[in-house]
């Protein structure tokens, strides 16, 4: 059974006109050693509350890439939902949908009615803003306009192309900021729509676009979400990024090695929007991590989770949590679209294979029981483009593992990630959740106040490769733990304890 929407009837859950509130029991626990070096555990119990406000904001949403297939893709995707768009194919006739959102389709488990289990959309958890609602703007170093744009990136079916061309063909993204060092060489034919001026100029121009576009549309409140090309890795260096002072005053001075991400997503933050990095370059270098921290605006990433890295988070998972021991991993893959084509670069490729190789580490370093200390498994990732597939990425992958006796299990998996079509739910959920999230405000026992999260937004995790995480927070990459982590904290905000999965009532 699905419930569409649902309240909690506890003492520990109050709905006002402007908040959720609740008291909630989080229970964890504490590990200690005895002088005798015995191991302790001992279970514990913290009382939060949390508080989260109701009134569900008119979003601006505004995307660095907009011209791309990721973003052509998401644009034409609300579109179709919000009029209702629907086109024939040779496999009969299609509707709109949010498919692969995990906010607009998925289920959370609620209980149980009259002996029939109840879910409830992951939308309905907590108020959030309604994808059909965003008002969709964003840059591109590419001048042309949304509906060749839609063509150019071959991701959706013709028929429903040409039905979203009138709302497409008179929208060209804002100019965008270029800097060739840092995006393959084969990008500077499409960079015909630029911010001129020093990197100073360039990001007041950004900081200019972000009040007018929220003041040309009448927004409450704006999320910007990086979907541009993979950068390289940005040199780290002292005095140049180190902190937010030098950040800002090596952006003053024109310093080469302050990336095009680095100006954007620190525009967000002088301006206290949120900043979202789709991509896997270290665009959140210390002094914008500081600054972002100091000014407490939301950031997140690295780099959308959408398919082979998905199902890499999943499978290693299976495998090391059923004791068995992964002892090589090769991932393979080919795409023939401009994401492909940018990655063919080795420097940018660097940025992507560090993203697409780290997300083992955390389920790898669970079990010492199979892996020796520094022991991992062979990991290796390659991408090649191949223009003739687009979009349509092919994934190949091969799973050796360590078994029983000296035994070997090889999983060998073909994957077609239609990549944009993946990203595209991904880069709304990335964006509703953020917005979510700077509505959320919370209080530890013996805390005085209501305070809101830290900026680092780890709860998004579930969504990228390589999640960013507050300094000393462990990096969790299984996507079940993900998935639950982020779930449960959405049931604590309205007082509902972890689906444990127990069913002890059945037992
Ligand atoms: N499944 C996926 O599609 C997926 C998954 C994970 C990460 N990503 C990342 O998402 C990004 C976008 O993917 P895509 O397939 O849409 O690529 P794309 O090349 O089609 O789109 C990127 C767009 O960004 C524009 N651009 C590049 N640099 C810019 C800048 N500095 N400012 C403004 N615009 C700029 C380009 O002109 C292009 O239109 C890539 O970095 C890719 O690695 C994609
Ligand atoms: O499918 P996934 O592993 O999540 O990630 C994808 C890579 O496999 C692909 O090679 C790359 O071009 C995409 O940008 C995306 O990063």
């Amino acid at each position: 059974m699905l419930v569409d929407a649902f309240k909690v009837a506890s003492p520990n859950v109050t709905y006002t006109d402007d908040e959720i509130r609740s008291v909630y029991q989080y229970d964890s626990t504490k590990v200690s050693r005895t002088q005798d070096g015995e191991f302790v555990v001992q279970p514990t119990r913290t009382t939060y509350e949390f508080a989260v406000e109701r009134r569900v904001p008119k979003l601006g949403v505004m995307l660095v890439g907009l011209g791309g297939n990721n973003g052509t893709t998401v644009a034409a995707g609300i579109l179709a939902n919000k009029h209702g768009i629907t086109w024939m194919t040779k496999d009969g006739l299609r509707k709109p949908n949010y498919w692969g959102s995990l906010t607009q389709a998925a289920t959370v488990r609620l209980g149980n009615f009259e002996g029939e289990e109840v879910h409830a959309p992951f939308k309905a958890l907590l108020p959030m803003v309604e994808p059909n609602d965003i008002v969709l703007g964003g840059w591109d170093i590419s001048g042309m306009n949304m509906a060749e744009a839609m063509e150019r990136a071959a991701v959706l079916d013709f028929e429903l192309q040409k039905q979203l061309v009138p709302y497409l063909k008179d929208v060209v993204p804002l100019p965008g900021i270029y800097d060739p060092a840092f995006i393959a060489a084969n990008q500077e034919a499409r960079a015909d729509s630029l911010i001129k001026g020093s990197r100073q100029q360039q990001m007041d121009t950004v900081r200019r676009h972000i009040r007018e576009f929220k003041a040309a549309n009448g927004v409450d409140s704006v999320v910007v979400l990086w979907t541009a090309n993979t950068e390289r890795y940005s040199q780290l260096a002292e005095g140049l990024n180190d902190t937010a002072d030098n950040l800002l005053a090596s952006i003053k001075r024109d310093e080469a090695e302050i990336a095009p991400s680095t100006l954007y997503a620190t525009a967000c933050v002088l301006e206290g929007v949120p900043f979202v990095n789709g991509s896997p370059q270290n665009t959140f270098v210390p002094g914008l991590l500081e600054l972002a921290t100091a000014r407490g605006v939301l950031i997140a990433g690295d780099d959308f989770k959408s398919g082979q890295t998905k199902m890499k988070s999943v499978l290693v998972d299976f495998l090391v949590g059923a004791g068995l021991k992964p002892t090589a991993i090769v991932s393979y893959n080919h795409l023939g679209n401009n994401d492909g084509m940018n990655l063919s670069a080795p420097a940018t490729f660097r940025s992507k294979e560090i993203s697409k190789s780290n997300v083992v580490d955390d389920m790898v370093a669970s079990n010492s029981l199979l892996y020796g200390p520094g022991e991992h498994p062979d990991h290796v990732v390659v991408i090649k483009y191949v223009p003739y597939v687009g979009d349509s990425k092919r994934a190949m992958d091969e799973y050796t593992s360590e078994i029983f006796m000296g035994g070997r299990n090889t999983i060998v998996m073909h994957n077609t990630c239609e990549d944009s079509l993946l990203a595209a739910p991904i880069i709304l959920d990335l964006v509703l959740l953020a917005e979510l999230l700077t509505r959320v405000r919370l209080r530890r026992d013996g805390e005085e106040s209501l305070h809101e999260l830290h900026p680092v937004a780890a709860l998004l995790s579930y969504l990228t490769k390589a999640p960013l995480v507050p300094q000393g927070v462990p990096v969790v990459n299984a996507l079940s733990k993900q998935r639950a982590m982020l779930e449960n904290f959405f049931r604590a905000c309205v007082g509902l304890p972890p689906d444990s999965n127990m069913m002890l009532e059945f037992k």
